[in-house]
């Protein structure tokens, strides 16, 4: 199956975000992903909702937003109302994780969990039959264009285990330093979903270069 490519917009540059999500409009990117970051869970802070809203306005393609934000469960509804189809908290920011993704199915949204490199996939194992999708960072979160973390494989595989083990339907999205090196690995493993920031938007065709992760295997 051929995976689901999630670029990474961008949004620093306010004059340019239409023009950006017009590009990912007309390119193969199945989904856009959207991080959004509080200055507390992670030492960055992106935008909130009216700039979420602003792609939203513009984007025919479904938002996979990813909170890197504490105590999320205070903004679920918020972020579904500004557009969001996919609504990612962390497993590190939630006190009662499953109430909180059963709180983002309520709204009508996907249920995604990601999770910090140092997280083992095996803490998802009562509540990974909850979810849609399971995100695992292969950087630490906070910024684009960081390193790709090599034990990410070994995660996928074992993720990979547990959802079917569970039953479970969740797809896997693989986020930070994806690139097309190591792309093909990634799918082998059983990744579904790839994010991709810096790698599409520093490159000199953006649109060939997502053809390209979606052909990649
Ligand atoms: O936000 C991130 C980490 O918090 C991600 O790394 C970002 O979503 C993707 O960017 P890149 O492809 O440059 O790693």
């Amino acid at each position: 199956m051929r995976p689901i490519i999630a670029p990474s917009v961008l949004a620093s540059d306010f004059a340019n975000l239409q023009s950006e999500v017009e590009m990912l409009n007309n390119s193969q990117a199945d989904w856009l992903h959207i991080d959004i970051m509080d200055g507390r869970f992670v030492p960055n802070i992106s935008f909130g909702f009216p700039v979420l809203e602003a792609i939203g306005h513009h984007a025919q393609k479904p938002l996979d937003v990813h909170l890197m934000i504490v105590e999320p469960e205070l903004y679920i509804e918020r972020f579904r109302e500004a557009g969001a189809d996919t609504i990612s908290v962390h497993l590190e920011a939630c006190r009662h994780l499953h109430r909180t993704v059963q709180q983002i199915k309520a709204t009508g949204a996907k249920a995604g969990i990601a999770l910090n490199p140092h997280t083992s996939v095996q803490l998802l194992e009562d509540v990974v039959a909850d979810a849609d999708l399971i995100c695992l960072m292969s950087v630490n979160p906070g910024f684009g264009g960081q390193k790709f973390i090599e034990n990410t494989y070994r995660k996928i595989e074992a993720m990979k285990n547990l959802i079917i083990q569970r039953n479970s339907q969740a797809l896997i999205e693989i986020d930070g330093g994806v690139n097309l090196d190591n792309a093909p690995l990634l799918l082998e493993k059983g990744a579904d979903v790839l994010v991709a920031g810096s790698f599409v938007f520093s490159s000199a065709d953006p649109m060939q270069t997502i053809v390209d992760l979606k052909s990649s295997k």
